[in-house]
């Protein structure tokens, strides 16, 4: 940095923004923009308020690129995903992230005489090699190729017997795909026995429903995976992982994402493959948040977040190190990328108190992702981070609104408190609906995130902001008392009783920033290179459960907003990284010289 101690964090001030004003920073998890069609979800929606920005201030109102080299990811095929997203986001940089840093790891041979694979390496002599991880090409969480490639180094680096623990996919990748990756291993596995390596698979059950939680909102998740992985226990045993992916499709509503657990047993019905003393692990997703739990579950010696019956003495190594702060796990095979001077560590630096809110399942996103992969706050005194706790043991189709008015009331309360400069939330609706591949539901989300960033007043016969509803909101300006009326048309005097985000800036004289991370539920089919639905064999529709490649809106606005500020047009390729110089300037300062250019210029009259 040049300079050590606070000197080196000082940031110039703006010529032209002012300091002291409150600022809303708010990512819509999922929401890209799209062709306006049937399939488009945020389309469909009621959604006034996100509509208004592009309608009424055009000139604040823009798209940014969120995926591929955008955001760090390998090529420009890369759809954008949380973590990428919002590490672009707070670093105000882009960074290579685990998917291309495994890549060339993997590519130059250094993956295997660093550190992490010596480690398990002290294993192959006796012992068995277990990889577990998402079986799928989707390169959020993993990729196939990259489980391939190490299966291949490891064999020939001497691992003589190995077991495969995978989880089925279906929400980066079309759902049903899980199939054709569990094929793809089996080949893969039998070329390897050929060559003398005992390589099988083991276990496994779909991702949302074994292993990958995250954010510690349901152990049960984990320990479902313990069960299959460690002990060999599962409530479905089959002798062949194929076999055992199409049987287990078969039931009513069954899907790759929650598949139940299951155990590949030998001809005497025994496991083939339980973690034992002196085996090694590797967990091979490169992206921590929905490993981190099972990295805490086979290295801590303290953990009482389940029963794990029986502790193996290990080797364990992540494919990245997971948490940088905690130094979880200690031993893994690449060095995570070092995102360091994230724009939420300069602001505390520089006097900004920041407010940070999410539900518990896209809780790290707006903390440990922004924050570059780092958990906790940077300075407790000027921070607080609050998390409300997301619903359990659901799909989120079954309560699409999930917690955003919760978030929202929690953010107003924040900003109209005084006590905050920056109050940042994701608002999961569009994105965690969106995977589950319920059209409908998804529209319900989507209204739900609009109306948490603002609710609109809406007239009771037409459900628009009709004249009608203007004269009732000038009404009701006049009454000092709000009015509520608890309905589909939910009718609120926002200007009289700050409701939610918007309202609340509006009153206390601040800024907004409103933004996504990756597009989701404004795609909801797969499509040819047209852009029309490309149909299955058989005819059908196929549903995207996945993220997309398409842009996010970004909107800036609010009565703090210096008159004249727009965003500028010599910036045109602008992506999520450049979204922390914007903040930065409306918070008053000029950004550190290596972060990406603001979006924002101010015009004078
Ligand atoms: O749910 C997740 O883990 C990913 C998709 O794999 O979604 P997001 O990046 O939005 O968290
Ligand atoms: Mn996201
Ligand atoms: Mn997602």
């Amino acid at each position: 940095m040049g300079s050590t101690g606070q000197n080196a964090w000082k940031l110039a001030d703006h010529p032209k923004f002012p300091k002291g004003k409150t600022i809303a920073m708010v990512v819509l998890d999922g929401w890209g923009e799209a062709r306006p069609d049937q399939y488009n979800c945020i389309h469909v929606a009621d959604t006034p308020t996100m509509d208004s920005f592009k309608t009424t201030a055009p000139e604040r109102w823009r798209l940014i690129r969120a995926h591929g080299s955008a955001v760090g990811l390998p090529s420009e095929d890369d759809m954008g995903n949380s973590e990428v997203g919002h590490n672009a986001l707070g670093a105000g940089r882009i960074f290579a992230q685990g998917a291309k840093l495994v890549d060339s790891a993997l590519a130059s041979g250094k993956i295997y005489g660093g550190e992490g694979f010596k480690y398990i390496k002290q294993s192959f002599d006796n012992g068995t090699l277990h990889l577990i991880g998402l079986l799928s090409d989707g390169g959020v969480h993993s990729r196939l190729d990259q489980l391939q490639l190490l299966l291949k180094g490891a064999a020939e680096q001497g691992a003589k017997r190995i077991r495969v623990h995978f989880l089925t996919d279906g929400r980066d990748v079309l759902d049903g795909s899980s199939v054709g990756f569990v094929e793809t291993l089996e080949k893969d596995l039998s070329n390897l026995r050929e060559k003398g390596v005992d390589a099988q698979i083991a276990s496994g059950g779909g991702r949302m429903y074994v292993t990958m939680d995250r954010y510690e909102n349901d152990w049960n998740v984990v320990k479902r995976g313990w069960d299959a992985q460690v002990l060999g226990e599962a409530p479905y045993k089959f002798r062949s992982a194929v076999e055992a992916v199409k049987k287990l499709r078969e039931e009513p509503k069954a899907n790759d994402q929650y598949l139940p657990p299951f155990v590949i047993v030998d001809e005497s019905g025994n496991p083939v493959g339980p973690i034992k003393d002196g085996d090694a692990v590797v967990t091979f997703n490169f992206r921590a948040d929905r490993m981190t739990m099972l990295a805490k579950a086979l290295e801590y010696a303290d953990f009482d977040k389940f029963d794990r019956v029986r502790v193996p003495k290990i080797y364990y190594a992540g494919m990245l190190e997971y948490d940088g702060e905690l130094k979880l796990p200690s031993h893994y095979l690449v060095s995570p990328p070092e995102i360091e001077r994230t724009s939420g560590e300069y602001l505390v630096h520089n006097g900004v108190r920041t407010f940070a809110c999410s539900e518990t399942v896209k809780f790290g996103h707006v903390t440990f992702f922004w924050n570059g992969n780092r958990s906790g706050c940077f300075n407790e005194e000027m921070e607080e981070y609050v998390e409300i706790p997301s619903d359990v043991g659901i799909t989120f189709n079954v309560q699409p609104k999930m917690k955003a008015l919760e978030i929202a009331e929690k953010a107003r309360d924040a900003i109209l408190s005084g006590k905050f400069d920056q109050i940042r939330v994701n608002l999961p609706n569009g994105d965690m609906v969106g995977h589950t591949g319920d059209i409908e539901a998804t529209v319900v989300a989507c209204k739900a995130a609009d109306e948490a960033v603002k609710v609109q007043i809406h007239c009771f016969d037409c459900g628009r902001v009709c004249c009608h509803a203007l004269v009732l909101m000038l009404l009701f300006l006049l009454i000092p008392f709000s009015c509520h009326l608890v309905g589909d048309n939910e009718f609120v005097v926002a200007c009289v009783f700050p409701r939610t985000i918007i309202d609340a800036i509006e009153q206390v004289g601040g800024i907004y920033v409103i933004t996504a991370d990756h597009g989701n539920a404004e795609d909801m089919v797969k499509r040819d290179k047209s852009g029309e639905p490309q149909l299955d064999k058989s005819g059908n529709l196929q549903i995207l459960t996945s993220h997309t490649l398409k842009p996010v809106p970004i909107a800036i606005g609010g009565p703090g907003l210096k008159a004249g500020a727009r965003f500028r047009n010599d910036v045109p390729t602008g992506g999520l990284a450049n979204v922390a110089a914007t903040v930065m300037n409306l918070h008053g300062f000029e950004a550190p010289d290596d972060y990406e250019p603001t979006l924002i210029e101010v015009v004078d009259n």
